[in-house]
């Protein structure tokens, strides 16, 4: 599955390259992992990327975000049985219709989200992509047709699927297994053996509930004996 995208430049706006907001590094737990999967979020405004995102990495939906400023997510996941270092790049809203030869030069999986026809998507470089009609739960609102996304998709030589941040984890855990596992079986590598398979977040070691006690008891004592908060 190939997507074209221009080499990197500046932004036609004039502004430096696109910026990469780091956030930290989620912490890595028990291991290296062995590869870097990064996938980029691209969509015209509203179209539900941060929803997206943070669906699949919570498995929460928020409603309203700040504007979208660009964050760059980083987790730890394992894919069929692999750790992997995985990163997102939420993306400011950008406009469809416009030559998205622009200056996220690392990206090597794109998911490009649309509630509405898209215009010339035009893409020269090669990557993986998964097209994504989100919003599926507005039924009413459909501006584009099932088999029409399907179509685009494959003219993109990605994948296509229809989600809805708001209702559900599943249709966007699907549409990332399937982008991380292709970019991540792209690199090669990994232990070659298969365990279970599919798409697993590492789950953050529960904060020491014993320590957190005793810490919380040393405050309120030191608070004086008033206090009556029992643990
Ligand atoms: N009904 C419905 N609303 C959604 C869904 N996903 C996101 N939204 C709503 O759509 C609005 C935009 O969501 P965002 O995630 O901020 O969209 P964005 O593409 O990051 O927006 P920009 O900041 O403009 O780039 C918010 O009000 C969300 O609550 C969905 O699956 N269904």
């Amino acid at each position: 599955m190939r997507l074209l995208v221009d080499p990197p430049r500046t932004m036609n706006s004039g502004s430096s390259n696109f910026l990469l907001v780091p956030i930290p590094e989620y912490p890595v737990l028990d291991c290296v992992p062995n590869k870097n999967v990064k996938i980029v979020v691209l969509g015209a405004s509203n179209v539900g990327k941060t929803a997206l995102i943070v669906r699949f990495l919570t498995k929460r939906f928020i409603g309203d975000y700040e504007a979208n400023t660009g964050a760059l997510y980083s987790r730890k996941i394992s894919i069929d049985g692999e750790q992997v270092s995985l990163q997102v790049q939420d993306t400011p809203c950008v406009s469809l219709q416009v030559d998205l030869s622009w200056s996220i030069f690392w990206l090597i999986g794109v998911h490009v989200l649309f509630n509405s026809p898209l215009g010339n998507l035009y893409f020269t470089r090669k990557y993986f992509c998964s097209l994504v009609g989100n919003k599926s739960d507005l039924l009413r609102a459909r501006q584009v047709p099932h088999d029409e996304g399907e179509t685009l998709a494959a003219s993109l030589g990605g994948a296509y699927f229809e989600a809805s941040a708001r209702e559900n984890h599943e249709g966007v855990h699907s549409a990332f297994l399937h982008l991380c596992g292709e970019v991540s079986r792209a690199l090669g590598g990994g232990n070659g053996e298969k365990r279970r398979g599919g798409l697993h977040l590492a789950r953050p070691k529960s904060p020491n509930m014993q320590e957190l006690k005793r810490r919380f008891r040393q405050v309120l004592s030191s608070k004086g004996k008033s206090s009556t908060t029992t643990l």
